[in-house]
Parts: structure tokens; C-alpha cells; sequence
């Protein structure tokens, strides 16, 4: 069933239609005017608001423009009194889903709930769609080493422990996140990716919490974090090693009491969202250098999946050339080349440093320069002596 919120300045017309939605078996809400409302929405989702439109404080169609801005997902019906009929149609231009004329005529107000509530989920449905149909690629690789990281993600993916997944740059830390996230009850809702190295250390909090409108000179407009954007499903943050101090605190505040504050808002907003990291540092010699805190270390590792460099799994490297091959040219909609056995055999003892994105870049460019069959002299041409 579903969480609705009613906004009306009249309790009377609050408690009937509270009422008669709760008789329905949903979960329901009131506030007396668009503010108070528009702060509810803030602390918890909503599956449908229906507020009135004439109301002190915040009017409904404030309330419309705000939620269209910052919670666009949110379906909305408008009440109208006998003066409003055009506002109300007004809102359904602007993207208010219907409206509901007072006097309450309570069959309307049934059947109006219903579309809206429908429309709400096609909405999600289609959303997981896409989100779908951009499958996560496949980790390619037999080696004991993957077979052990693949084992992992089977094991962990389903709990909602944390994880925190090391290794060297390319070696496919991302991948694992995102499979993680996909093999878990979590995968039809959001997984929001931070890279913590790229942000400025000043606006890290903002990125990750959010910010009120005016909280400083650049927040034209309220902004929703990170965290929140990734309330339901998987946060991942990549680089957590590069992570300030300053922000280390103020995650670490998020992981242990589930709530954050956006910037310039003292108000806690409840996020249920399930952190996974990742870092190509060594975090205990971090710790011991005083760059990274120890207490959100032990709060980010309760599982680690080290992901091996490609050099110690060298078995796995025909495979994910064959593999890198066949992607390539589906996606430039080329033909199918070829590669000989001793071009895969000089690739196979590279040294590999950058991994698998320096294998897959290898691939590229060998795809690009050869003929339709890659030999050794292509590899020899344009990999090794490329890599100096
Ligand atoms: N086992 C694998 N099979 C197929 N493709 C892989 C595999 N591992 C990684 N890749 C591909 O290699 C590229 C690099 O992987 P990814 O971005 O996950 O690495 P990373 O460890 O997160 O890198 P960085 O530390 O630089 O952020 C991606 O295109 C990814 O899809």
C-alpha cells in the first residue's frame, strides 16, 4: 500500500480524505500548509501528495514548482476550491498529475488516487527498465584469483554489509561494485557513484549531503546530496582514500547514525542507503600517516574483496582479449576480426601496469591499426613498442 501525504489548511477536509485513504489500507500523512508538507517531504518519500491549493505560508502551487525542481518523481494532486478550478488546471500544465474539486465528492477522490498512484509506478517501472536494459558488463575471467572475487560478490552482495574493495588502478573495482549492487535486493533503486578524488575538497559535503538554497555564495538553488539521490539502493565511493579529513568526519557521521544534514540546514533527513568503497591506497598505511581515519576504516571494511592485479592472473588474459574483441566491434558495428595464437602470447606476457582498462585500450588500438587479422609484428608495432 502506499505513503501518502495530504496538505490542507482545513482540518476537517485533512481528516476526511486521511480517513477515507486509511480505510483504503495506505499509510497516510497530513500537514496544514505547503512549508510544513514540503519538510515532510524532505525527511521521508512520498508514493502521492494531494494539497490544496489556497493555503498560508506556502500555497500549493509554490509547493508544485519546488517538488517539481527537487523531487520530480513525486505525483501530485491538487485540491481546488470553487475559485481555483483554473489555477488547478494551471497545475496540471505545470505537471500536477489531477485535481480534485471541493466540495469532497469521496468516489472521485478513490479514483483519482488510484490513476495517480498507478502512473507513480509506471514511472519507477520504467526507470528500473532503462536502468536494466544498461546492463552491467560481465566479469570475464576464470583464474582462481577472479573466481574468488566473483565468489564474494555472490556471498556478500544479497546482505547489506559494507564493503570496502582494494586494488590497483583498472583492475575493475568499479565493476565489482556494481555487481554487487546488481545482485542485490537493491538493484531496481539508484546506484550514485562519487568520485571522492575529483571533488574539491570544499564541495565535497555539499556533493555528498546536499545543500539549502543560499548555504553559501554558489547554492543558487537547493540541491539534493548524494546520499540522499541514493536513498533505497547503493552508494559508491571510489577513491575514498583521497577523501579529506574534514569529510571523512562528516561520513563517518552518515554511516553511524544512517541520517545526514544537508549544508546550511540543521535538520536530519534519514537516509537507508548501502555504502560500498573502494581505494587504490593502502588505507593502513594511510591510518598510520594520519590521512585516513581509523574509525571509518573499520566502519567501511566489514568485507574486503581485494580485486588481483591482471599480472597475477595471467590465465585470464585470452579470455579477456577474445572477449574485448568481440565488444569492440559489435559496438563500431564492425566486422569480426581475428587474432593469432603468438599475438595473444606476446600479450599475455606484458607487464600490464595500468590492467585490465590498459588491456582493453591495447585492444582499441590494435583494432584500429590492424587488418582484419591481428599479428604478432601488430602488437609488437603498436603495443610494446608504444609502451616504450
Ligand atoms: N574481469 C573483467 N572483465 C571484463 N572487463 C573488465 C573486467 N574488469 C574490469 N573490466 C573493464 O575494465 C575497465 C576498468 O575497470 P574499472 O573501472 O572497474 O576499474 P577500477 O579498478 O575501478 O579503476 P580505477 O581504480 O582506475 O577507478 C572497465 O571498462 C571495466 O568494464
Amino acid at each position: 500500500m502506499a505513503k501518502i501525504l495530504v496538505i490542507d489548511d482545513e482540518r476537517s477536509i485533512r481528516n476526511i480524505i486521511g480517513e477515507l485513504l486509511e480505510m483504503e489500507g495506505h499509510t497516510v500523512k497530513t500537514a496544514e500548509n505547503g512549508l510544513q508538507g514540503y519538510e515532510m517531504i524532505g525527511v521521508e518519500p512520498f508514493d502521492l501528495v494531494i494539497s490544496d491549493i489556497k493555503m498560508p505560508e506556502m500555497d500549493g502551487i509554490e509547493l508544485l514548482d519546488k517538488l517539481i525542481e527537487t523531487h520530480p518523481d513525486t505525483t501530485v494532486v491538487m485540491i481546488s476550491g470553487h475559485g481555483s478550478i483554473d489555477t488547478a488546471v494551471e497545475c496540471i500544465k505545470k505537471g500536477a498529475f489531477d485535481y480534485i474539486e471541493k466540495p469532497i465528492d469521496m468516489n472521485r477522490i478513490l479514483v483519482t488516487v488510484k490513476n495517480a498512484l498507478e502512473r507513480g509506478s509506471l514511472v519507477k517501472e520504467t526507470k528500473t527498465l532503462r536502468r536494466k536494459v544498461h546492463k552491467v558488463a560481465e566479469i570475464v575471467g576464470e583464474s582462481p584469483a577472479i573466481g574468488r572475487v566473483k565468489m564474494l560478490i555472490d556471498k556478500v552482495a544479497s546482505t547489506d554489509a559494507r564493503v570496502l574493495i582494494t586494488g590497483s588502478n583498472g583492475t575493475g573495482k568499479e565493476l565489482v561494485a556494481r555487481w554487487l549492487h546488481e545482485k542485490s535486493d537493491r538493484s531496481s533503486m539508484p546506484f550514485v557513484e562519487v568520485n571522492c578524488a575529483a571533488i574539491p575538497s570544499e564541495l565535497i559535503e555539499s556533493e555528498l549531503f546536499g545543500h539549502e538554497k543560499g548555504a553559501f555564495t554558489s547554492a543558487i538553488k537547493q540541491r539534493k546530496g548524494k546520499f540522499e539521490q541514493a536513498d533505497g539502493g547503493t552508494i559508491f565511493l571510489d577513491e575514498i582514500g583521497d577523501m579529506s579529513l574534514a569529510a571523512q568526519a562528516k561520513v563517518l557521521r552518515a554511516l553511524q547514525e544512517r541520517k545526514i544534514t544537508r549544508v546550511g540546514s540543521d535538520k536530519d533527513i534519514n537516509v537507508d542507503a548501502r555504502v560500498l568503497a573502494a581505494t587504490n591506497k593502502n588505507l593502513q598505511e594511510e591510518i598510520a600517516k594520519g590521512n585516513f581515519r581509523e574509525d571509518l576504516y573499520h566502519r567501511l571494511s566489514v568485507i574486503i574483496i581485494h580485486v588481483p592485479n591482471l599480472s597475477d592472473r595471467r590465465e585470464d588474459i585470452p579470455l579477456l582479449v577474445d572477449h574485448f574483441i568481440r565488444a569492440i566491434c559489435a559496438d563500431k558495428g564492425k566486422p569480426l576480426s581475428t587474432i593469432t595464437p603468438e599475438a595473444v602470447e606476446a600479450l599475455c606476457a606484458m607487464p600490464w601496469t595500468g590492467n585490465i582498462r590498459e588491456l582493453h585500450n591495447a585492444v582499441e588500438r590494435l583494432l584500429i591499426l590492424s587488418g582484419r587479422e591481428i599479428t604478432l609484428d601488430d602488437v609488437k608495432l603498436n603495443v610494446m613498442q608504444a609502451n616504450g
